[in-house]
C-alpha cells in the first residue's frame, strides 16, 4: 500500500464516492444531484429536495403527496421523548438537547434492519419529521410552557414555526424560511457529513448516526458560525466601527465569524442567496441596522483578504433572515440541523449500499520502547 502524505484536516482528500452533490469552489457553483442550487431555491420545496437528495431523483407528484403524507403523519413525537426533554437543564444549548433527543430516538425505534428498505424509508421519514418538533419542542418547555403539537393542514416550514411561535407564521417569511432549509440541506463532504458517513460504516442505528452529525455540526468552525456571526454584528455596533473592528481582529489573528471556506475560494453562492433573502424580509417588515454592518463588513473583508480566496459562507447572512423572523440566535444551528439531517440522510444511505468501516491511519509522532517507571519514582 502507498503511503500518502499527511494533511491536516485531511484536505483535499476524497473520503468517499458521492453522487448526492457537487461543488466547485474556484466558480461558487453547488449542485445537489446535478442541479443547480439556485433552480431549486426558487422552483422547489425543502421536502421535494429532501427527497431528491436521498432517493437520487425529483419525486413524481405521487410520490411527493405520499412523501409529504407519511412525514405529516410522523411529526408528533412519543410523551415519554417530551418527558425526557423536560428534565434537561433550560439553560443548556439546544444543539445539546438536540444531540441528545436524536440519540434517545433510537431507544424507541433502533432494530439495525439496515438491509430492509421498509426500515430505510421508516428511518428517513421519522427523522425527517421528528427533529423539527423536538427542536420547537425544547424551545417552548425551556421557557416553562407545553409544547404545542403540529399541525396537519400545515406545509413542513410553516408547521415548524408555528410550532415555535405558537402562532401561524406569515406566508412571506414561511416561504423564505423553507428556501434556507433548501440552501443548508447538503454540502458535499463538510465535516458533519464526514462524521455520519465514519457513523452510518460501523453499521450502527441512523438515530446515532444523526445524533454524531449534530454534534460535529455545532462547532464554531462549522454550522455553529451563524450564532456566532450575530454575536459579533452586535458586538460591531455601528457601521462606522466595522474597520477598526477588523483591523483588531486580524492584528490579533482572529478569525472572522461567516467567512473563509475549506473549498469555496469565491462568494459561497448560498450566502448571495440568502443575502437575496434577507432583502425581501427587509422590505416587508423593515431594515435592520446589522443588515447594514454585514454589507459593510463583507466589503472591508473583502478589501483586506480577497486574495486569500476569504468571503461570505452560507453562516454569514442566516442569521439575518432568522433574526428578522425574531427566531433566537442559539436556535440557529438546530435550525442548520433540521435542513441537514436530508443530506446526512442520503449520505447514510449511499453509505450502506457500498459500505465499508473507516479505518484511515495516522503518522505516529510519539515514542518506542519507553521505560515504565514506578510511580514513586515519577
Ligand atoms: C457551514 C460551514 O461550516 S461554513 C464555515 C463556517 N465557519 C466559519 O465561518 C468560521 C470562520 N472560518 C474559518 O474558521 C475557516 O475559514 C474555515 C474553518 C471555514 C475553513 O478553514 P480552513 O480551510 O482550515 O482554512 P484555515 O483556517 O487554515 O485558513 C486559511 C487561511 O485563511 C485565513 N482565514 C480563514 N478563514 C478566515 C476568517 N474567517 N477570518 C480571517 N482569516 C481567515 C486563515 O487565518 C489562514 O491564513 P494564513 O494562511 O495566513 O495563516
Ligand atoms: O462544506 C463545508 O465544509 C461547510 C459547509 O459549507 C456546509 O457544510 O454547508
Amino acid at each position: 500500500m502507498t503511503v500518502c502524505e499527511y494533511k491536516p484536516g485531511l484536505e483535499g482528500i476524497p473520503a468517499a464516492q458521492s453522487s448526492v452533490s457537487y461543488v466547485d469552489g474556484q466558480q461558487g457553483i453547488l449542485q445537489y444531484r446535478g442541479i443547480r442550487i439556485e433552480e431549486l431555491a426558487e422552483k422547489s420545496t425543502f421536502l421535494e429536495t429532501s427527497y431528491l437528495l436521498i432517493w437520487g431523483t425529483l419525486p413524481t407528484k405521487e410520490e411527493l403527496e405520499a412523501f409529504e403524507h407519511e412525514i405529516r403523519y410522523h411529526r408528533r413525537i412519543k410523551y415519554r421523548i417530551r418527558d425526557m426533554m423536560k428534565c434537561f437543564p433550560e439553560s443548556g444549548h439546544p444543539m445539546d438537547a438536540l444531540q441528545a433527543s436524536a440519540a434517545a430516538l433510537g431507544l424507541f425505534y433502533s432494530r439495525r434492519d439496515l438491509d430492509n428498505p421498509a426500515y430505510i424509508r421508516a428511518a428517513v421519514v421519522r427523522l425527517l419529521a421528528k427533529i423539527p418538533t423536538m427542536v420547537a419542542a425544547f424551545q417552548l418547555m425551556r421557557k416553562g410552557n407545553d409544547p404545542v403539537q403540529p399541525r396537519d393542514d400545515l406545509g413542513y416550514s410553516a408547521n415548524f414555526l408555528y410550532m415555535l411561535n405558537e402562532r401561524e407564521p406569515d406566508p412571506l417569511a414561511a416561504r423564505i424560511f423553507d428556501v434556507c432549509l433548501t440552501l443548508h440541506a447538503e454540502h458535499t463532504m463538510n465535516a458533519s457529513t464526514f462524521s455520519a458517513r465514519v457513523t452510518a460504516s460501523t453499521l450502527t442505528d441512523p438515530y446515532a448516526v444523526m445524533a454524531s452529525a449534530v454534534g460535529t455540526l455545532g462547532g464554531p468552525l462549522h454550522g455553529g458560525a451563524n450564532e456566532e456571526v450575530i454575536a459579533m454584528l452586535e458586538e460591531i455596533g455601528s457601521v462606522e466601527n466595522v474597520r477598526p473592528y477588523l483591523e483588531d481582529r486580524l492584528e490579533r489573528k482572529a478569525k472572522i465569524m461567516g467567512f473563509g471556506h475549506r473549498v469555496y475560494k469565491v462568494k459561497d453562492p448560498r450566502a448571495t442567496i440568502l443575502q437575496n433573502l434577507a432583502e425581501q424580509l427587509f422590505e416587508k417588515f423593515g431594515r435592520d441596522k446589522y443588515y447594514d454592518i454585514a454589507v459593510e463588513l463583507e466589503r472591508a473583508v473583502e478589501e483586506k483578504l480577497a486574495h486569500k480566496g476569504i468571503y461570505p459562507n452560507v453562516d454569514f447572512y442566516s442569521g439575518l433572515v432568522y433574526s428578522k423572523m425574531g427566531i433566537p440566535t442559539d436556535l440557529f444551528t438546530p435550525i442548520f440541523a433540521i435542513a441537514r439531517v436530508a443530506g446526512w440522510l442520503a449520505h447514510w444511505k449511499e453509505q450502506l449500499e457500498e459500505n465499508r468501516i473507516y479505518r484511515p491511519t495516522q503518522v505516529y509522532t510519539g515514542l518506542h520502547e519507553a521505560a515504565y517507571i514506578p510511580i514513586e519514582e515519577r
